[in-house]
């Protein structure tokens, strides 16, 4: 271990952030109903220009007026290439009172761009007397942004998660893609039979995420799936990103809720498997050992931060 203790990440759960267009408000009471986490209220992409004022209304009425219960209720402004995102930071923080807790910035390129959101933001609070300062999420989704991952991470105290957004990304990169995340078509390897064997194309900018995440105690997330009609795709993408240390996934349609919630929560035989590994350590501890054998594998004191992990996870669901 580094002499740099390694920061928790918020302790909160982050399974499934629901997202939903600010233009559509007849959806935000399904959305405060769903089994999300996380409520991300979309003021960007999935807005068209002329319907952003609008859309932003919507939102401020909903952050005052829906029970969100006890979600982490989350507004992505606009990207900061665009004419619209200091109006997003001024209204919504003006006029949603308490409820919100964090913005989505989109598109962020470098530790630059969160510092204006930030100085926008603290102005605004200091302004109206918040008490609550607003935290902010990041979605990696150009080149820019993979390439500054770590001071993007590092660049405020108001940093709390940041997520993979693959459509953005594949087009900033130059992908030759069209599908939003999970099995790309023609990235694969071909076997010596000459069969062919689909690779993860998303595996190099999860791993920085999460990295980045890690160093900076942030909550790594994966994005979005597109193909909302493949539940078995949606799934395989998220266990990828959940075996590669990200707690949660995006769900843009209600049915990919409960798939995420279900990868993103430990399974009985995960808890049982981590309980008994610590057991077996505790024991081998006791016998003066810093290792084990369990279930004819070695386990030693990685082997206890490892399940840990699982155990950690599994209790913050359960509270
Ligand atoms: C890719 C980049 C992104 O930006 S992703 C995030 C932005 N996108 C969105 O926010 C889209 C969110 N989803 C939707 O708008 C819709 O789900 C939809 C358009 C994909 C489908 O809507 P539709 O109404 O056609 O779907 P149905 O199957 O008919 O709905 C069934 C039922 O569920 C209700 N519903 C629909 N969507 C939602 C929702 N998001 N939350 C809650 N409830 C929802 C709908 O009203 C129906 O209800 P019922 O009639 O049964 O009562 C990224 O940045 C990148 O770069 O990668
Ligand atoms: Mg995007």
């Amino acid at each position: 271990m580094s002499f740099k203790v390694q920061p928790q990440a918020p302790s909160m759960p982050n399974r499934c952030q629901l997202f939903g267009p600010g233009s559509r408000p007849a959806i935000f009471e399904k959305m405060a109903a769903s089994a999300a986490d996380v409520i991300n209220l979309d003021l960007e992409d999935s807005v068209a220009p002329d319907d952003k004022p609008q859309a932003r209304a919507n939102i401020i009425e909903a952050l005052n007026d829906v029970d969100w219960g006890t979600k982490t209720v989350s507004v992505r402004i606009n990207g900061l290439d665009t004419p619209y995102w200091y109006r997003d930071v001024v209204e919504v923080l003006e006029k949603a009172g308490d409820r919100i807790d964090r913005f989505m910035i989109p598109k962020v390129g470098n530790a630059g761009d969160i510092y204006a959101v930030d100085a926008l933001a603290s102005a605004v609070e200091a302004a109206m007397g918040r008490t609550k300062p607003v935290r902010f999420e990041v979605i990696i989704e150009t080149a820019a942004g993979l390439a500054h991952v770590e001071e993007i991470a590092a660049a405020s105290p108001r940093m709390e998660a940041m997520s993979l957004g693959a459509a953005d990304y594949a087009a900033s990169m130059g992908m030759q893609t069209t599908g939003i995340g999970g099995t790309q078509e023609n990235y694969y390897m071909v076997a010596p039979d000459g069969s062919h064997h689909w690779g993860d194309p998303w595996v190099a900018p999860i791993t920085a995420i999460v990295a980045a995440c890690r160093t900076h105690g942030l909550l790594p997330v994966d994005g979005p799936f597109g193909d909302f009609s493949d539940d078995q795709g949606f799934t395989a993408q998220a266990r990828r990103s959940a075996t590669l240390g990200m707690v949660g996934k995006w769900a843009i349609h209600p049915k990919q809720v409960a798939l995420a919630n279900e990868v993103f929560t430990p399974s009985e035989a995960q808890i049982t498997e981590a309980r008994e590994i610590l057991a077996a350590m505790e024991q081998a501890t006791k016998d003066g050992s810093g290792a084990a054998v369990y279930k004819g594998r070695l386990v030693d004191l990685a082997s206890i931060r490892q399940a840990e992990v699982i155990v950690k996870q599994a209790e913050l669901i359960t509270g």
